[in-house]
């Protein structure tokens, strides 16, 4: 399938030649009558760079497709770091991979840990959700953009403006509202993250330079595609952590062409250039960090989506794991296939992990002992990808986080046989 290349391009595309109008956005009268609406992704007075909007022609307003919505209870999906159904995380934590669930995916969504909430647009929420090959409902999020990875088989998102295939090791991201059906071949898990901050950009490079870690042109936007379908189509929506359904009576898939910055796009991991010490000591994570949603503070994140793959570890005289530490943001972890290097045992493909604000952490007994003990030859992590989303609020675990059988209640039991260093008891020179 052909994409469009580049992260917030201005984007043009077609499915019918002609359907796009030429040097102006909201003609008289489109080519073929269809209709222009704009869909915003910043305020419409945002600074050049964080300006994001595109122009759809459609078969029909999307407003058309507005009609009475019944309420839908969604148990385990949690939009809300509040009381009601979340508790404070003080300990390390970690979980197995999830049981599928039965159900469509939205139904399926388990959200395990939760900062700030969709009412307040700060923060994250970290969700497993399970895709079956049976119809799904068309989908709406106008609490947060949608980051989804798939964990064990690939996945296609229709969308108003196209169709993505997301492969294992990819990500794909969803703005607010945008409408999206999530089609599976077979059962895979999907690792969920909502950022209900401001949208994803890239890192500032620095000193790295104009190129390097998640390149520009690796971003992958759709084509048009439209289906002008009179069937009746199911439609869940989401706003403040309430569902609702309603039925349009045809497809809300109804884009002819589109231009602009602001669209879903995909994003294969494994193009991630990831670069690391050539000479000593492990570098700090952000220099893993794939997307970023700025919080207002400069130099803070509202959430790091920050990606462990693939890559030579050459670092001379050093500890080469992450070391231990306690970090001032909060840090989610999941594993989409492979060993991660500071957990081989317990971190799983499909598990997760929560090390909140200042919760101390670090390589596990085995990790340690390896990784202090093994000659320091180059020596290469192949065939891992795990990831971080890291975020400046304290995230909570949600009840159901607290209760399900997955959870790993002897985590901590990981770093029980670190010895003290040998040391006489008391001294002092
Ligand atoms: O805790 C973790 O495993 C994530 C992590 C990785 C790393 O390379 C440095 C710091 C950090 O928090
Ligand atoms: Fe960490």
């Amino acid at each position: 399938m052909f994409y469009l290349s580049g992260f917030r391009n201005h984007h043009s595309t077609e499915a019918l030649s002609g359907v796009l109008p030429i040097g102006q956005n909201s003609p008289q009268r489109c080519p073929f009558g269809l209709y222009a609406e704009q869909i915003s992704g910043s305020s419409f007075t945002a600074g050049q760079g964080h300006n994001l909007r595109s122009w759809l022609y459609r078969i029909r307003p999307s407003v058309a497709h507005r009609a009475d919505g019944k309420r839908v209870e969604v148990t385990n999906w949690v939009s809300q770091a509040d009381d009601s159904n979340t508790c404070i995380a003080f300990d390390p934590l970690r979980w197995c991979p999830l049981a599928d669930a039965a159900g469509h995916w939205v139904q399926s969504v388990r959200t395990l840990t939760i900062a700030g909430g969709a009412t307040s647009q700060t923060g994250m929420s970290a969700s497993i959700a399970t895709l079956h090959p049976e119809q799904q409902p068309v989908f709406q999020n106008h609490d947060a953009e949608m980051l989804v990875m798939p964990i064990s088989a690939a996945m296609t998102l229709r969308t108003e403006f196209g169709i993505l295939e997301v492969e294992v090791g990819h990500l794909a991201v969803v703005p607010r509202s945008v409408f999206v059906e999530f089609i599976g071949d077979q059962t895979t898990q999907l690792y969920l993250l909502e950022n209900y901050g401001i949208p994803f950009e890239l890192p500032h490079r620095g000193v790295i330079g104009a190129n390097g870690l998640a390149n520009e042109r690796d971003f992958e936007y759709p084509v048009a595609n439209y289906i002008k379908q009179p069937k009746d189509t199911w439609v869940m929506e989401k706003r403040e952590g309430e569902f609702r359904g309603f039925t349009l009576d045809h497809s809300p898939f109804d884009v002819v062409g589109w231009h602009g910055n602001h669209a879903p796009y995909r994003y294969d991991l494994r193009r991630f250039n990831t670069l690391g010490s050539i000479s000593y000591d492990h570098p700090d994570p952000s220099i893993f960090t794939v997307l970023s949603s700025p919080s207002q503070r400069a130099g803070v994140a509202n959430v790091d989506v920050v990606v462990f793959g693939n890559r030579w570890l050459v670092a001379d005289n050093t500890f080469r794991p992450p070391w231990y530490h306690r970090n001032v943001m909060s840090e989610f972890m999941g594993l989409i296939y492979g060993v991660y290097d500071a957990k081989p045992n317990g971190f799983l493909p499909g598990g997760a992990s929560l090390h909140n604000a200042g919760v101390s952490h670090g390589p596990d007994y085995e990790a340690y002992f390896k990784a202090s003990t093994s000659a320091l030859a180059p020596s290469k992590l192949e065939g891992t990808l795990a990831f971080m989303f890291e975020t400046s609020a304290p995230q909570r675990m949600t009840t159901f986080a607290a209760n399900t059988p997955e959870r790993q209640k002897d985590y901590v039991e990981c770093w029980k046989a670190i010895l003290p260093a040998n040391l006489p008891d008391s001294h002092r020179d």
